[in-house]
C-alpha cells in the first residue's frame, strides 16, 4: 500500500487535475490512498473570507465566497460535463452551509471559525478530484477524514489523537481499502471528538499524509510538487540550484526546523519513527527520479543546504537596570512569547540583553512589545532575512553577506546562521 501526496500547486485547473489522474491511473486497482490540498491558492482565499466575516463585513465575506464557488463550479463542470453531477450537488451544499454561516454573528474566538471557513477548500477539491477519476473509470472512494482524524480542539493548531485516529485507521480505513483500493481524501483538516472541523496549521496537508501513512504502516508516502524533488535551496529564491538525489531524515528535519518551506516541518517524524520512504517527485515529469528521503547517513555527499526566511524582526531584550538576563528572566520571556504563541527562530544571549528573531506578524509584535515593555527595554529592527546554510564551506560564505548589513552571526560545525538586512 502506498500513499500519494498532491498539494494545491498541482491541482490549480481543469489540465492540472487531469495530469493529475494520468499520474494516479497505473496505480488503480492497487491499494492507493490519495491525500489532496485545496486547489491552487484556495486556502489563502478562504483565510481573507473568514477575516472579513469575522470583522462583520458580511458583504466583503459573501463576495470573496461566490468567486471561489465560482471558480470551483467552473472546473468542475468542466471536468464532470453535467452541471447535475451529484458531486456538484454536494459542492453546492457545502457553499450553502458556508453561506449560511456567514449570516451568523460570531460569538466564539477567531480561529474557530477559521478552521470552519477554510476547511472548505479540501472539501471541495477532494470532491472535484474522486468524481473526476470515477468518471475517467479510476475507482475510488470519497473518504471524509474528519471521520478518522480526531484532534483536539486546538483550532488552527489542532494535536492529533493518534491513539484514537491509529484505532480509526485499522477498523475503518483499512477495509476500506481493501474494498475500493484507491481511497481519495483531504489534507489539512481534522475534527474534534465534538465534531467541530479543525485545522493542522498551513501547509499541513503532508502531514497529514505522513499521519496516515504512519497509521496504516504503507510502504512509502510520494509528496507530489512542481520542483524536480528536494533540492539544496527554494529555486524560486536562488539560482543554481542543486537536485538532491537522496538524504536522510535527519536533514530533512532539519531544513523544515530552519523554514525550508518545502515539506511540513511535522511530515518527518510518523515516517522516521516507522523508518517508511519519503519519495518528493514532479507531477510536471513524473518520469524524473525525484528524490528519495530516509534513514542513513547521506550528509557526506551533501551540498550545503541553504535555508531563507523572509520578513524576520530582530528584538533586543535588555533589561532597565543592567542587572544580568539569567535563567529566571529568560524564562519569563519564553512564557510571554509561548502566551503570545510567537514562535523564535533564532536566540543570542549577551549578559544583560537576549535577542531573538520571529516572523514579522505586525499585530502580534505590538502585543509582545507592549508585554515585555513592563520589564524590558525592546528595541526592534524589521524588514530583515535569516539565512541558515547546513554543512557550509567557510570559503563561501562571503558571498551571502557580501553587500548587505550582517545584524547577527551565529556558526556552529555544521550550521551558519546570519540575520541580514
Ligand atoms: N529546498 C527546496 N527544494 C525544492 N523546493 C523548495 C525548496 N525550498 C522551498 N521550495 C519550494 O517548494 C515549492 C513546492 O512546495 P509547495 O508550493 O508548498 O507545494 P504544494 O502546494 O504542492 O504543497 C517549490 O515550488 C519551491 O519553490
Ligand atoms: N491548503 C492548505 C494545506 C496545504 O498543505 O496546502 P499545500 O499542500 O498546497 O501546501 C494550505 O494552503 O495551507
Amino acid at each position: 500500500m502506498k500513499v500519494f501526496k498532491f498539494g494545491g500547486a498541482s491541482l490549480t485547473g481543469i489540465d492540472q487535475i487531469r495530469n493529475v489522474a494520468g499520474i494516479i491511473r497505473p496505480f488503480s486497482g492497487t491499494e492507493l490512498v490519495v491525500v489532496v490540498s485545496a486547489i491552487g491558492q484556495t486556502t489563502n482565499e478562504l483565510e481573507k473570507v473568514a477575516i472579513h466575516y469575522y470583522r462583520r463585513q458580511r458583504e466583503t465575506a459573501a463576495r470573496l465566497l461566490q468567486n471561489i464557488k465560482q471558480s470551483h463550479l467552473e472546473i468542475a463542470e468542466a471536468l464532470l460535463r453535467d452541471p447535475e453531477h451529484a458531486a456538484i450537488e454536494c459542492m453546492r451544499r457545502f457553499f450553502t452551509e458556508a453561506e449560511w454561516r456567514l449570516g451568523e454573528k460570531p460569538y466564539l474566538p477567531f480561529d474557530y471559525y477559521y478552521d470552519q471557513l477554510v476547511s472548505l477548500g479540501e472539501l471541495l477539491s477532494s470532491i472535484i478530484v474522486s468524481a473526476y477519476l470515477k468518471d475517467e473509470g479510476i475507482g475510488n472512494e470519497w473518504l471524509d477524514v474528519r471521520s478518522v482524524l480526531r484532534t483536539d480542539a486546538t483550532y488552527r493548531d489542532a494535536q492529533v489523537d493518534w491513539p484514537y485516529s491509529s484505532q480509526q485507521m485499522t477498523e475503518k480505513v483499512l477495509p476500506l481499502l481493501r474494498q475500493h483500493g484507491l481511497l481519495l481524501t483531504q489534507g489539512f483538516i481534522g475534527s474534534t471528538a465534538e465534531g467541530h472541523t479543525t485545522t493542522l496549521g498551513r501547509e499541513g496537508s503532508d502531514y497529514t499524509a505522513a499521519l496516515f501513512t504512519n497509521m496504516l504502516n504503507a510502504e512509502s508516502l510520494t509528496i507530489w510538487k512542481d520542483v524536480e524533488g528536494l533540492k539544496n535551496a527554494d529555486p524560486k529564491l536562488f539560482a543554481d540550484t542543486i537536485s538532491i538525489r537522496e538524504i536522510n531524515y535527519r536533514e530533512v528535519i532539519e531544513m523544515a526546523y530552519y523554514g525550508a518551506r518545502v515539506i511540513h516541518p511535522k511530515t518527518i517524524k510518523p515516517l522516521q519513527n516507522k523508518k517508511i520512504p519519503l519519495y518528493v517527485k514532479c507531477f510536471l515529469d513524473p518520469e524524473l527520479p525525484g528524490t528519495v528521503i530516509h534513514e542513513g547517513d547521506h550528509s557526506r555527499q551533501l551540498p550545503p543546504l541553504i535555508v531563507l526566511k523572509q520578513k524576520q524582526v530582530l528584538l533586543t531584550i535588555t533589561s532597565r537596570d543592567f542587572s544580568f538576563i539569567t535563567e529566571d528572566k529568560i524564562s519569563d520571556i519564553y512564557d510571554i512569547f509561548h502566551g503570545l504563541n510567537i514562535h523564535i527562530n533564532l536566540t543570542q544571549n549577551g549578559a544583560i540583553s537576549f535577542s531573538c528573531c520571529i516572523e514579522h506578524d505586525g499585530e502580534k509584535i505590538e502585543r509582545l512589545i507592549k508585554t515585555l515593555h513592563r520589564d524590558f527595554s525592546v528595541n526592534y529592527h524589521e524588514g530583515l532575512e535569516l539565512l541558515t546554510i547546513r554543512h557550509y564551506q567557510p570559503e563561501l560564505l562571503e558571498s551571502f553577506t557580501a553587500g548587505r548589513t550582517l545584524l547577527l552571526e551565529q556558526r556552529a560545525p555544521q550550521t551558519v546562521q546570519f540575520v541580514l538586512k
